[in-house]
C-alpha cells in the first residue's frame, strides 16, 4: 500500500486501482515461494521482537527498547525493516503492535535525536520518521495497536497509524499529541492523521493545547476504540484481528486507499516529503 500511495502521485486514482489489481487473492503482493519461505522466520532484533503465527496469518510486533521505547534512528530503522519483511510475506495478513515494557507503549521520538545533531543527521532521522509512518499507515496488513502503557507524541502517531486501537483501561496511562506543551509543533501529517481519527474540532483543541488524554478520556473522544483490562489487551487484539481478517483483504485495502487519498495531505508525494524534511531539519537544528 505504501507503494500504491507513492505511485498515486504518478498514476492518479485509476492507476492506484490498477496497481491494486495485481495483488494476489488476499490482496497481498505476490512474491516467489522461495523468498516467502525465507521471510517466514520469526525475527528478534535488539529493540523489536516479531512473532508470526502462520496458521492465523497474524504477527505480533513487540517493542522492547527500555526504558521507554523511544523512537531513535536505530529503533525506526529496525521497525521499518521488520514491517517490510512482514509486508513481503504472503502468509502475514494482520499485525498487532504492542510493548514489552510495563507502563509505556512508546514515549515518541527520541529527544536525544533532536538535540545538537548535524543537519545531515537530523535529515536522516526525520526521513526515518516519515518512512515509519508511510509504511505503517499505508500497510496492506490489517494493523492493531495494543496500547499497554502511555503513548505520547510519536507514540500516539504510531497508534493512530494503525487501523484500530485497543488501550489498557488505566487512567494513569496517557495518549495524545502533546508537542505544543514541549514548545514544538506537530507536522501537518500528524495533524491529518489525528483529524481522521477524532474529527476536526477535537483535533484542533488537542493539538493547540498539546493535550494528553487518560485512557478513559481517549475513549470518549475516539482517540482509541476500546478499553480492556491489562491482562486482556493482547487476547482482545487477537480476537478483534480475526474480525478484520474475515473481510477480504482487497476490499479493506481499496476502502482504506480511497479514504487515504481523500482525507490526507500529500506526504507520499516526493515534493511534500522534501518540504516537510526541510522545515523539520531546520527547526531541529535551531532547538
Ligand atoms: C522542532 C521541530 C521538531 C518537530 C518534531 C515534532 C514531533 C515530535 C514528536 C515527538 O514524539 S517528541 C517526543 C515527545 N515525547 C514526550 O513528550 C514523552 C516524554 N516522556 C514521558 O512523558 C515519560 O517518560 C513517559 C513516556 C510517560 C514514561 O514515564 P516514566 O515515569 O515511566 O519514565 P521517566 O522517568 O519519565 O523516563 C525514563 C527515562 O526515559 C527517558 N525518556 C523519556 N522520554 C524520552 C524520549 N521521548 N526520548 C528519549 N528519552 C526519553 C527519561 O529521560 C528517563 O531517562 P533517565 O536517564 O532514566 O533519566
Amino acid at each position: 500500500m505504501a507503494n500504491v500511495l507513492r505511485n498515486s502521485a504518478k498514476f492518479g486514482f485509476s492507476g492506484v486501482l490498477s496497481q491494486l489489481s495485481i495483488h494476489s487473492r488476499h490482496g497481498r503482493e505476490c512474491v516467489s515461494p522461495c523468498f516467502s519461505l525465507q521471510q517466514r522466520n520469526n525475527s528478534t532484533s535488539p529493540k523489536i521482537k516479531v512473532d508470526l503465527d502462520s496458521s492465523t496469518g497474524v504477527a505480533v510486533l513487540r517493542m522492547q527498547s527500555p526504558p521507554v521505547n523511544s523512537l531513535s534512528l536505530d529503533f525506526l530503522t529496525e521497525f521499518c525493516i521488520n514491517l517490510e519483511k512482514l509486508e513481503m510475506d504472503r502468509s502475514c495478513r494482520g499485525l498487532i503492535i504492542t510493548s514489552t515494557l510495563s507502563k509505556v507503549f512508546s514515549a515518541g521520538l527520541d529527544i536525544m535525536e533532536m538535540y545538537g545533531k548535524s543537519p545531515e543527521r537530523c535529515g536522516e532521522f526525520w526521513k526515518a520518521v516519515q518512512e515509519m509512518w508511510l509504511k505503517l499507515y499505508g500497510s496492506n496488513m490489517a494493523t492493531i495497536a495494543a496500547i499497554n502503557g502511555s503513548s505520547p507524541a510519536g507514540g500516539c502517531l504510531m497508534s493512530i497509524g494503525c487501523d484500530y486501537r485497543i488501550m489498557v483501561d488505566n487512567p494513569r496511562y496517557s495518549i495524545g499529541l502533546n508537542e505544543t506543551q514541549l514548545g514544538i509543533v506537530a507536522p501537518f501529517w500528524f495533524k491529518d492523521t489525528l483529524v481522521n481519527t477524532v474529527g476536526n474540532r477535537a483535533a484542533e483543541l488537542s493539538l493547540e493545547l498539546g493535550l494528553l488524554y487518560s485512557a478513559p478520556d481517549a475513549l470518549k473522544i475516539g482517540l482509541v476504540d476500546q478499553l480492556v483490562p491489562e491482562d486482556q489487551v493482547l487476547s482482545t487484539a487477537q480476537d478483534t484481528m480475526s474480525k478484520w481478517l474475515a473481510i477480504p483483504d482487497h476490499a479493506r485495502q481499496i476502502d482504506q486507499c480511497v479514504y487515504i487519498i481523500y482525507n490526507t495531505s500529500p506526504l507520499p508525494l516526493d515534493h511534500a516529503r522534501q518540504m516537510d524534511q526541510c522545515v523539520i531539519s531546520v527547526c531541529i537544528y535551531y532547538i
